[in-house]
């Protein structure tokens, strides 16, 4: 469980009259995350989550919170956040910048169907057509300059081995030409714990705090890696056929996201190999926090080395 910043009743009371949302009723906090501190918020008008950043500051907030309004109108599944009465998106709480949005129903689905796959797929492509009217702009906190700024960090707590098979994926991922690559806004971080569903109905997709604006073609690799393989990560072909045609009945992929489509799954699974072991090297302190395990993410960087990536359609 990640409970970074514990919130009491006494915190949370004056906080939530910032908000026409009624009297608080209840609040636990929520077991999955590792990065921010969440509660479930129930109040005599409704229920909501309240998300805590504990990296982000309140400048880097509009575009995340804005995005999520802006993709909500539009029909897009995903949380509503809520205004507070002076009519931002964010308030201070605890000495954090922090949120409330709306509680969705439903779970996250550790072994999802390929139906469920299929309604992440045409949900991420209508993420990347409607996102295009967002007005707001933000580069990418995982890039290759990231990568390189991780891997020296770590390479002194690493086995050989993996030293090995980190600088040669970075020395092949600095080869690839992604200058041609439709880009715009992605979510960057759509694993299956990050959209809920109530039965075979997407109700919508969370976690929108990796957003930013980046090659679309990165964004589905990051969805298939996870979404669409089996549990010893080669890939599920149904789950990976309905997820990418889903996706591509909204927005066809180009040529040139074609040739780098084995390259950007590495990429996926490069990125969060990384933060994984550095999560794992330099554990954040928190009440119950919880790490991820570097391992399967390995295992599927190595699989798309060796050439065991499906196509696109
Ligand atoms: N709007 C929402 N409605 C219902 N449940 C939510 C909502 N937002 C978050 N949750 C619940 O809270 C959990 C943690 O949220 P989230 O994934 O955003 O955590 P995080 O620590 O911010 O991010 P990360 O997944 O990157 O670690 C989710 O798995 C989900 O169970
Ligand atoms: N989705 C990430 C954690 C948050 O970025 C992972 O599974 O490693």
């Amino acid at each position: 469980m990640s409970v970074f910043t514990p919130v009491t009743r006494r915190s949370l009371e004056p906080f939530l009259a910032r908000y026409h949302v009624g009297s608080l009723v209840n609040f636990h906090g929520i077991s999955e995350g590792v990065e921010n501190t969440n509660y479930f918020v129930d109040t005599s008008d409704g229920q909501f989550v309240l998300t805590l950043f504990e990296r982000l500051n309140y400048d880097q907030l509009p575009y995340f919170l804005g995005l999520m309004d802006h993709l909500h109108q539009r029909g897009v599944p995903t949380p509503a956040p809520r205004r507070a009465r002076d009519g931002a998106l964010s308030q201070p709480l605890l000495g954090k910048p922090a949120a409330l949005v709306d509680r969705i129903p439903g779970i996250g689905v550790a072994d999802a169907s390929a139906r469920q796959c299929a309604a992440v797929g045409e949900a991420l492509a209508r993420l990347h057509t409607d996102g295009q009217g967002f007005d707001g702009h933000r580069p990418p906190d995982r890039s290759s300059d990231w990568w390189q700024a991780t891997a020296e960090a770590l390479r002194p707590q690493l086995e050989t081995d993996e030293c090995e098979l980190l600088d040669d994926e970075l020395a092949f991922q600095a080869g690839v030409d992604r200058s041609h690559l439709p880009s715009g806004v992605i979510h960057a971080d759509l694993f299956r714990d990050n959209a809920l569903f109530a039965g075979e109905q997407l109700s919508g997709l969370i976690d929108w705090y990796y957003a930013c604006n980046d090659r679309f073609i990165y964004d589905l690799a990051v969805a298939v890696n996870d979404w669409c393989v089996d549990e010893h990560w080669a890939p599920r072909a149904d789950h990976w056929t309905q997820l990418l045609a889903a996706y591509a009945a909204v927005r066809p992929f180009t040529d040139a996201e074609r040739v780098v489509w084995s390259a950007e799954l590495r990429a996926s699974a490069l990125r969060f190999w990384l933060s994984r072991l550095y999560d794992r090297c330099f554990p954040r302190g928190g009440d119950l926090t919880l790490i991820k395990d570097p391992t399967p993410q390995r295992r599927r960087l190595e699989r798309w080395r060796a050439g065991e990536a499906l196509p696109l359609p």
